[in-house]
């Protein structure tokens, strides 16, 4: 079968998007792998499958896969690429869209100027969301990697993460410590790693190792759960800077309760076609 599919990118972490509103599509973990490899396929962090939705109220429901193949809640930089593909595409003209992930029912909204807003939806620090197993209701809390001590805050924004604020971001430390902790026994179904590094109360330096994808240019979903972190600990203000190696995110959360909010770019690179 040959497949249609869009090449986008929010801050550099990079998409394939699949129509498969107009025709039915489906994949298995194997073709995925394939599609995801730089060398034998296209090459991405995240194939995103865009699909009619399966309730009342929802313009679309969209499907997101790591590049290993695992299907996952939550993408924030895919949901602005997401918002951009089906108005790209006219499978819309609204400009705020109601959309169903597995990680339950978003809103995007596209402004004037091209960025679009994410509601991010309430994050929890309740270590059983994630799942993190710990035995204590802490702050922060204590994990030996590497025979080094680190302190994190476990957060869910729909899929897991674990903040750690850093004096230095340190390309051995991401890449090392993030993919023991990504796959550490104490998070069963693995976990996203954000390295932060708080430069003043309204902005951060932010490096995220991906569950499932390895350390990508920008996380979405990265960046929400190091900046809820940030202001639970005291340590940011409600609207942050966060500054990734692919540019800059907007983040603003008023606290317990409420729905974060973020705001970023999302660009079409290329269109193409390849066999399934
Ligand atoms: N790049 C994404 C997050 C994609 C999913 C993540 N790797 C996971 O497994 O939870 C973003 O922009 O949020």
């Amino acid at each position: 079968m040959l497949l249609k599919f869009t090449k986008m990118h929010g801050l550099g972490n990079d998409f394939v998007v699949v129509d498969a509103v107009s025709r039915k599509v489906f994949f298995n973990k194997r073709q995925i792998e394939r599609l995801s490899d730089r060398n034998w396929g296209i090459g991405f962090d995240q194939l995103l499958v865009v699909e009619p939705p399966t309730q009342p109220d929802m313009d679309f429901r969209y499907r997101i896969y790591n590049s290993d193949g695992s299907e996952v809640e939550h993408c924030g930089n895919g949901a602005r690429c997401f918002a951009k593909f089906v108005l790209d595409r006219e499978l819309t003209n609204k400009r705020v869209i109601d959309v169903e992930t597995k990680r339950g029912a978003i809103q995007l909204r596209v402004m004037d100027d091209g960025l679009v807003t994410v509601d991010m939806g309430v994050p929890s620090f309740e270590p059983s969301d994630l799942p993190f197993t710990a035995d204590t209701s802490d702050e922060l809390y204590s994990i030996l990697v590497a025979d080094k001590e680190y302190l994190l805050t476990p957060v869910s924004v729909g899929n897991p993460h674990a903040v750690i604020k850093v004096d230095q971001l340190l390309d051995e430390e991401v890449a090392k410590v993030g993919s023991l902790l990504e796959c550490h026994e104490r998070f069963p179904q693995k976990v996203n790693v954000g390295f932060m590094q708080v430069v003043s109360p309204e902005e951060i330096n932010l490096r995220v190792y991906e569950r499932g994808s390895g350390e990508t240019q920008a996380c979405g979903t990265g960046t929400c759960a190091a900046v809820v972190a940030g202001i639970k600990q005291g340590w940011l203000s409600p609207k942050v800077i966060a500054h990734l190696r692919g540019g800059d995110l907007q983040i603003e959360w008023q606290g317990a309760g409420q729905p974060i909010l973020m705001t970023g770019p999302a660009e079409k690179v290329f269109e193409g076609q390849i066999y399934l």
